[in-house]
C-alpha cells in the first residue's frame, strides 16, 4: 500500500525574530501527528526554503524528521540546473526520509524533452521514491501530460503533487493509475479527491486539520455526502487562506491561535492587517 494518500501538511517554517523557531516547528508537528495527517513536506513552497541558507534547511528537515515520530516525511527540492539538483537529491537519500518532491526547472522555461531528461536523471539518482512537483504558476513551466506518462514508467516516480489548475489532465492521471494524485492545489482538492486522487498536500490543513482528514476518510469510503459537508464547512477558511500569497495566511492563522509567531523573510510579507481579522474570526467560529 502507498505511502502517497491522505492528508499532507507542507510544513511553515516558523521564525522568530529573524531565526527559525525550531520548538515552534516540533510542537506543529506534534499537533498534526496527533490530528491524523498522513505525512509532512519538508522544504515545500509553505516552508519557504528560498528564504533559507542550505545549513538552515537541513536543521529544519532534521527537526521535522525528528518530531514526525516515524510518519513518512518527504523533502522538497527546486533548482534548474540538473548536476546541482542531482547532487542534493543523492544527497537526501542517505537521510531517513520517505521521498522526494521536486519541482519542473523554474525560470528557464526547458522544452518537454529538457524536463523528461531532469526528471529521469534526478530518478536515476534517487535512493527514494520520488513525487513530482507540477506548480506551473510558480516554476513557469507546465510538465504536459505525456510527458508526466512517460515519466510515470520510471519505479522511482510514485506520485505526483499535482497543481496545474488541468481538472483534464488530474483526471488522466488517476484514470491512467500509475501516479498517486495529491491535490497540491487547496481549491482543487475536493474535486480531484471525488475523481478518484488519493489526497492532498495542503497548506490550509495547518488548520482546522482534523477536518480536512475527516473529509477526506470521508471521500475515500465513498460518503460524498458527508465529504462535500465538511468542504462547505471548510469553503470559507480555504477561500481566506488563499486570498493572499502563500505562506502569509497560514502563518497569520497560526499566530491568531498562538502556535507560532507571524514572521515571513522578506520580500515575502505578512499576511494584511484586513485577513489576520479575518482569519482570527473564521477561526473562532
Ligand atoms: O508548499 C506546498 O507544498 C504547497 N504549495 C502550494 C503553493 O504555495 O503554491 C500550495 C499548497 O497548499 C501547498
Amino acid at each position: 500500500m502507498s505511502i502517497f494518500s491522505g492528508i499532507w501538511i507542507p510544513l511553515v517554517t516558523p521564525f522568530q525574530a529573524g531565526a527559525v523557531d525550531h520548538r515552534a516547528l516540533a510542537a506543529l508537528v506534534a499537533r498534526y501527528r496527533d490530528a491524523g495527517v498522513a505525512g509532512f513536506a519538508a522544504l515545500g513552497t509553505t516552508g519557504e526554503p528560498a528564504a533559507m541558507s542550505d545549513e538552515e534547511q537541513d536543521a529544519v528537515l532534521a527537526t521535522i524528521l525528528r518530531a514526525a515520530e516515524g510518519l513518512p516525511v518527504i523533502a522538497g527540492v527546486s533548482g534548474n540546473q540538473t548536476v546541482a539538483v542531482r547532487e542534493r537529491v543523492s544527497w537526501l537519500g542517505d537521510r531517513p526520509i520517505d521521498g522526494v518532491l521536486i519541482a519542473a526547472p523554474y525560470y528557464i522555461r526547458p522544452s518537454q524533452a529538457g524536463i523528461a531528461d531532469y526528471f529521469s536523471t534526478l530518478a536515476e539518482a534517487s535512493a527514494k521514491p520520488i513525487v513530482i512537483y507540477d506548480i506551473p504558476y510558480r516554476t513557469g513551466v507546465r510538465i504536459e501530460l505525456d510527458t508526466l506518462l512517460a515519466l510515470a514508467a520510471h519505479p522511482r516516480i510514485e506520485a505526483i503533487k499535482d497543481c496545474a489548475c488541468s481538472p483534464e489532465t488530474t483526471l488522466a492521471l488517476i484514470l491512467d493509475g500509475r501516479l498517486r494524485v495529491l491535490a497540491g492545489n487547496d481549491d482543487a482538492m475536493f474535486t480531484s479527491m471525488c475523481m478518484g486522487g488519493a489526497g492532498a498536500i495542503a497548506a490550509t490543513a495547518h488548520v482546522r486539520t482534523e477536518r480536512f482528514v475527516a473529509m477526506h476518510r470521508a471521500l475515500a469510503r465513498g460518503d460524498l455526502e458527508q465529504g462535500r459537508a465538511i468542504y462547505h464547512e471548510l469553503a470559507p477558511l480555504l477561500r481566506a487562506l488563499a486570498s493572499e500569497p502563500n505562506p502569509a495566511p497560514v502563518k497569520a492563522a497560526l499566530a491568531a491561535e498562538g502556535w507560532i509567531a507571524n514572521e515571513l523573510r522578506a520580500p515575502m510579507m505578512p499576511a494584511s492587517e484586513a485577513l489576520s481579522r479575518e482569519l482570527a474570526a473564521l477561526l473562532t467560529v
